[in-house]
This record gives structure tokens, sequence and C-alpha cells, in this order.
């Protein structure tokens, strides 16, 4: 079945630039029981750990993060690009594997001592993930885990993000 997830992804060469090999996760969503694979195996990646909120990182961790947060019995948090939180928020810039960015986070959304878990599709140079885990415990939460679906082993992203817990279903 993990090989029917891992078939499932597809490649697009120089995608959103040149030299970049996109890995594209739509024909997974599009599938119910490859989407259900999916999200079973993000949250049993978490199996050991209790969670108050599971972070999901704008755009593509929103598409599993809720699922997971229900399976979690947990409340599911946005952290969003720039501009589109209304609320008070703390910002952070990153660069990621092809470009650079402004993530934000509104201020309430998570509280000191909150277990968390961070929830993306992809790993590839950890610039998004790290950016995310920096707004997290700035605010005083603790980061249990950090789980993906894919994760590119050549860019070695995990050494940047600050967790001891980080999984990933598929490895390219
Ligand atoms: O490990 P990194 O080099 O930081 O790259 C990974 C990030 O890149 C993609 O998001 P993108 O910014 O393209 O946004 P999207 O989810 O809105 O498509 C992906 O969903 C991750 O969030
Ligand atoms: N190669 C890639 N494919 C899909 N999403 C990405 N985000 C960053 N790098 C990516």
């Amino acid at each position: 079945m993990p090989q029917r997830l891992r078939d499932a992804i597809r490649d697009v060469p120089d995608f959103p630039k040149p030299g970049i090999l996109f890995k594209d996760i739509t024909p997974v969503l599009a599938d119910p029981v490859l989407l259900q694979l999916s999200i079973d195996k993000m949250t049993e990646s978490a199996s050991d750990f209790a969670i108050d909120k599971v972070v999901g990182i704008d755009a593509r961790g929103f598409l599993f993060g809720p699922s997971v947060a229900l399976a979690k019995n947990a409340g599911f948090v946005p952290v969003r690009k720039q501009g589109k939180l209304p609320w008070k928020t703390n910002s952070i810039s990153y660069a990621l594997e092809y470009g650079e960015n402004i993530l934000e986070i509104h201020q309430d959304a998570v509280s000191p001592g909150d277990r968390v878990m961070v929830i993306d599709d992809l790993l590839a140079t950890g610039g998004t993930a790290s950016a995310t885990v920096k707004l997290l415990k700035e605010l005083g939460a603790e980061v249990s885990c950090v789980i993906f679906l894919v994760e590119l082993d050549f860019l070695d992203g995990r050494k940047n993000i600050d967790c001891d817990n980080i999984h990933s279903i598929l490895n390219y």
C-alpha cells in the first residue's frame, strides 16, 4: 500500500522554476483510499505523543492537518503566508527550495506549554518548517513532533528543524 502511495506522487520537472523537480501530491488527494492512508500514517507517526494542537502550514499543510487533528482529538492551528490572518500576529521571514516568503501565526493560537504537532505535505530544505517551529517556540509551545508526507532526503532539510521527532511517510 505505501508503494501505491509512492506511485501516485507525480514528478513535474522545472516547476515552479527551472531545475526544480516538483512532487505533485494532487493524485493522492484525488484518491479516497490514498488520502485516508496518508492521514492514518501521519496520525500513527505521532502515536507516542499527546497533542493539544495540530499546526498546518499554508497551504498544503491545510490539506492534511485538520483531519489529523480530529484523529488526535486536538485543535487545528493555521500558520499562514503574510497578510492572511486577521488578528494580532507574529511573523518570520524564511527561504524555501524555490523562493522566500513570510509566515505568520495568531498570537493567541497556541498557549505556553501547549504540546503541538506540525504537519506539512513536504520537507525540502526545511526552511518553511524551521520557521514554523520558531514561531511556535516564541509563543511558548512545546513542539512534540513534525510530520511530513514526503521528504526529499538529498536536501537534508531535517537538520535545520529544531525538533527531536521528525517523521516522513515517503522518502526520496
Ligand atoms: O522545505 P522547504 O524548502 O521550505 O519547502 C517546503 C515547502 O514548500 C511548499 O510550500 P509552498 O511555499 O510552495 O506553498 P504552497 O503550500 O502554498 O504551495 C511545501 O508545501 C512546503 O511548505
Ligand atoms: N520539490 C518540491 N516539490 C513540491 N513541493 C516543494 N516544496 C519545496 N520543494 C518542493
